[in-house]
């Protein structure tokens, strides 16, 4: 029979990727919900074949009454992807990150709890591990959570609410935790498009720091198939760490991106360091390798050849 899955964040940037990925890839029913917040932007038309199986409801997942009104069915899945998600802007402003992150989860989970979808998947993310040592090992699922932003905060508070229903109510909950994502239709507040857009204007390319912090970066389209085989094969109550195995300085990626768009890097200017600036994140995928079957196959030069045809087309 036809899964049904009630997707939240579908017009961000992850979540918009994955609704492409499983109308391509399987036969699903999908109901989108998203408050389009600044963030939101990736509402795009669904081709006519795929129509009758794609609908999309605006709402605020934080908002109980606004909710309820999605569960005019049952559903087999809800997926989490909803967020604010920029950590720049939760140094800035905790409160969103709060509201959305934490109450918004909460509500699913209670949705669920009550009986209304037979699943739920949270999309998390290494940052709740907070940061590595250069000579430390990558995370595993058993490093302990110690986030040190308030995004990565309502992340890991996020995700100790679900480990909590799992615990408590036996809910059919899984986690995934993903390392830096970079693809089509990301917001160019984070840094590879901000390169991309910038670089492609003829604009400063804003490098925080000493420019040597290390993120481990994973082509979107990776993360969307991880998160499918999770769905299909993972197991009720276990987390899924998802990592790209591309451990690059910030100033490495600049440099990379640079050289494949023929920019020079005279327009990189180094400016005051983020507050509380993770220095290193690296993840342990061994778990979703080895289990689930997966891993990622699109390379970082790859991927970012990619990227930069997709900004080009939009118009940038
Ligand atoms: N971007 C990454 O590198 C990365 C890595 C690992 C995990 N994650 C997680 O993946 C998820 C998606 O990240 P992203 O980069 O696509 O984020 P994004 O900011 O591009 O998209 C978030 C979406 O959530 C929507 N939203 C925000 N508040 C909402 C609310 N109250 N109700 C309903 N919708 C709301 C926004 O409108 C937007 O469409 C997040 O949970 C994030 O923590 C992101
Ligand atoms: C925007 C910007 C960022 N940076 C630095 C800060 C970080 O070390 C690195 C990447 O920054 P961002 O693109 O903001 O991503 P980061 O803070 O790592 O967080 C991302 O990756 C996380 C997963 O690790 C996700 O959970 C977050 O939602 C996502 O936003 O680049 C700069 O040097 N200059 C910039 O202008």
């Amino acid at each position: 029979m036809t899964k049904h899955l009630l997707i939240t964040g579908g017009a961000g940037f992850i979540g918009s990727n994955f609704i492409f990925y499983l109308l391509n890839h399987t036969d699903y029913s999908i109901t989108n919900i998203d408050l389009l917040t600044y963030a939101g932007k990736n509402i795009e038309i669904i081709p006519q074949a795929q129509k009758s199986r794609y609908r999309f409801i605006k709402c605020d997942i934080s908002d109980p009454d606004q909710l309820s009104k999605v569960f005019d069915q049952k559903y087999d899945v809800i997926i989490n992807f909803a967020a604010e998600s920029h950590v720049d802007r939760s140094i800035q402003q905790a409160h969103p990150f709060i509201y959305t992150n934490i109450n918004g989860t909460f509500n699913l989970l209670e949705a669920v709890l009550s009986g209304k979808a037979s699943k739920f998947i949270q999309i998390s993310t290494d940052e709740v591990y907070g940061s590595l040592e250069p000579n430390d090992p990558p995370f595993t699922e058993k490093t302990p959570l110690a986030p040190n932003n308030p995004y990565s905060a309502s992340k890991a508070s996020a995700d100790l609410l679900v480990r909590a229903y799992y615990k408590t109510h036996q809910l059919p909950i899984m986690i995934t935790r993903c390392s830096n994502n970079f693809g089509p239709r990301q917001h160019p507040e984070k840094l590879i498009p901000k390169v991309i857009t910038n670089a492609l204007n003829h604009e400063v390319i804003p490098l925080y720091g000493d420019g040597l912090n290390i993120r481990d970066w994973i082509y979107v389209e990776d993360h969307c198939r991880a998160v499918h085989m999770v769905l299909e094969k993972g197991t009720i109550g276990e987390i899924y760490n998802i990592g790209g195995s591309e451990e690059l300085t910030n100033k490495q990626v600049i440099q990379l991106v640079l050289q494949q768009l023929g920019k020079d890097e005279g327009l990189i200017k180094h400016i005051e360091d983020r507050k509380g600036h993770d220095r290193r994140y690296a993840m342990n995928s061994s778990k979703i390798r080895n289990e689930l079957g997966w891993k990622p196959i699109t390379s970082f030069s790859e991927g970012i050849q990619k990227t930069i045809e997709w900004y080009k087309d939009k118009g940038i």
